[in-house]
């Protein structure tokens, strides 16, 4: 599958509760909640070699990693943590993450091509899963 090209979200659940769950403040979780809704996400993929630039108002990140090699990142609270992403699917990658340092939720990420063409990304912290669903552009 190939995820490149430019992406915007439809629509998106469980996100401020996934930040809750990691212990993000009530400040913070506004915050995210208000930037993260209307983010512009850029792929550029070129076989097993991915790279994701997620851009919002408050914070643009990106990352670069190669199916089945793991990769240094953040969870989405900001901690660093070594990411591991795998194809689960010919058109899914799911990435289990393990924090550099501290504990807290078992944390990851799944990213998915549809059939009609639609990008779904979970991110999951302990038992709270976030869909956020996205149309290319
Ligand atoms: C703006 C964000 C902020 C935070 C995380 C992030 C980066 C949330 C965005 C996530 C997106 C846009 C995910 C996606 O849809 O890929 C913090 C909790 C550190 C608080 C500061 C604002």
């Amino acid at each position: 599958a190939d995820f490149s090209g430019k992406w915007t979200m439809k629509s998106s659940e469980n996100f401020e509760e996934l930040l809750k769950v990691l212990g993000v403040n009530v400040f913070f979780r506004k915050m995210a909640v208000a930037a993260a809704s209307s983010p512009v996400v850029e792929i550029s993929q070129q076989g097993e070699e991915l790279s994701i630039k997620t851009s919002t108002s408050v914070r643009t990140t990106n990352i670069s990693f190669t199916v089945g090699q793991s990769f240094s990142e953040t969870t989405v609270d900001g901690r660093a943590c070594t990411s591991f992403p795998r194809w689960e699917t010919d058109s899914k990658i799911s990435c289990e993450q393990t924090l550099q340092k501290g504990d807290g939720p078992k944390t990851g990420w799944t990213r998915e091509l549809t059939n009609d063409g639609e990008l779904i990304l979970t991110m999951i912290a302990g038992d709270v899963v976030c869909t956020r669903v996205y149309q290319k552009e």
